[in-house]
C-alpha cells in the first residue's frame, strides 16, 4: 500500500513538509486536516509523484513510486483541486474515451466500466455535451470517473468536493465511500469539516509542515472534541486545536497550562 516515509519539502528555501510519515490503509479514508498552507497539498502532491521530497521516500508496495513510471497510475490515481484533466472543447464521451485510452481501454471498455457509475452520479445526461458548457461541480464528477477508469487501489482527492451543491457533494461522497467500502484506500484533503465528519476513518492533523497528530477518527474525537459527537463536533475541535488564542484562553478557564500537546507521529495504535 502507500506508504510515505519522513518526507521533507521545501520551495524556495521555505519549509512547506517536514519529516512527514503515513501509510494509507486498504478500506480506509484518511483526512488530511490543518490551517492554510500546513502543508496538506504538497503532501498529496508527494503521494502521487506530482512533487518530489526534497527527502524522505514515497512507496508502494514497497517499491518506491519514482521508478514506476506509468504503472503507478495503474493503482493510484488523484482528483486534484482544479484540475480536472478534461478537454473544454470535447464531450463528456470524448474525454472519457480519451483518458480511457491512455490507460489502453477500449471505447467499449471505457463506456463498461463507467456506466455504472455515470448513472449514480447523474451524469450521463450530460455526456453528449460540451465539458466547457458544464458546471465545476459536474466537471469534478467527471474528473472522478475518469480517475476511476484504470481500477485503481489507491484514490487521492484534494479539496475535491468544494464548490459541490449538497446533491453533488451527497453523491461524490457516496461514491467515494463505496469504493472504500471495497476496499480502495483513499487520501482526502478539505477544509469543509462537515465533509470529514462521520465520513473519514483516519485523521491526521498537519501543522506548520508536520504531523501534530494521526489515528483513528473515533480517537481523535474523544481525545479533542471530548467524545462531543453531536454535529460539528469536527469544526469546533479544529477551532479549539488551530485558533491559538481561543485555545490558549480555553485551556487557562479549565485551569490547564495554555501551551498545547506536542506533535506526535504516525501510530495506528494511538
Ligand atoms: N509550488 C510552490 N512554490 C512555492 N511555494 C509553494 C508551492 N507549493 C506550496 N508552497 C508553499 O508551501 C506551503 C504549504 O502549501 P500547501 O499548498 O501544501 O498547504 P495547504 O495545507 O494545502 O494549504 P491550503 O489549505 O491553503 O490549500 C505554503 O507556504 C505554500 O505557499
Amino acid at each position: 500500500m502507500l506508504r510515505l516515509e519522513h518526507v521533507t519539502k521545501s520551495f524556495a528555501g521555505t519549509r512547506a513538509v517536514s519529516d512527514v510519515s503515513l501509510e494509507l490503509t486498504p478500506g480506509r479514508v484518511l483526512a488530511l486536516v490543518g490551517p492554510n498552507g500546513a502543508g496538506k497539498s504538497t503532501t498529496l502532491r508527494m503521494a502521487c509523484g506530482l512533487v518530489t521530497p526534497d527527502r524522505g521516500s514515497v512507496s508502494f508496495d514497497g517499491v518506491p513510486i519514482g521508478s514506476m513510471g506509468g504503472r503507478l497510475y495503474r493503482h493510484l490515481s488523484a482528483v486534484l483541486e482544479d484540475s480536472s484533466l478534461a478537454y473544454m472543447s470535447l464531450r463528456g464521451w470524448a474525454n472519457l474515451e480519451y483518458q480511457g485510452a491512455l490507460y489502453g481501454l477500449t471505447r467499449r471498455r471505457t463506456r463498461e466500466r463507467s456506466a455504472a457509475m455515470l448513472d449514480r452520479l447523474d451524469l450521463r445526461r450530460h455526456m453528449d455535451k460540451r465539458v466547457g458548457d458544464w458546471s465545476r461541480g459536474t466537471q469534478q464528477k467527471l474528473a472522478l470517473v475518469t480517475a476511476l477508469l484504470p481500477g485503481p487501489q489507491v484514490l487521492l482527492l484534494d479539496e475535491s468536493t468544494l464548490g459541490l451543491d449538497v446533491v453533488a457533494k451527497r453523491d461524490f461522497l457516496a461514491e467515494v465511500r463505496r469504493l472504500a467500502d471495497r476496499g480502495m484506500a483513499v487520501l482526502m484533503t478539505s477544509h469543509q469539516s462537515e465533509v470529514i465528519e462521520g465520513f473519514a476513518d483516519d485523521i491526521a492533523l498537519l501543522e506548520h509542515g508536520t504531523v501534530r497528530w494521526a489515528g483513528d477518527y473515533a480517537t481523535f474525537m474523544d481525545r479533542f472534541a471530548g467524545g462531543d459527537a453531536t454535529p460539528g463536533a469536527l469544526e469546533r475541535a479544529l477551532l479549539r486545536l488551530f485558533d491559538d488564542g481561543a485555545d490558549k484562553e480555553e485551556r487557562r478557564e479549565r485551569g490547564e497550562s495554555p501551551e498545547r500537546e506536542e506533535a506526535t507521529t504516525w501510530n495506528r495504535g494511538d
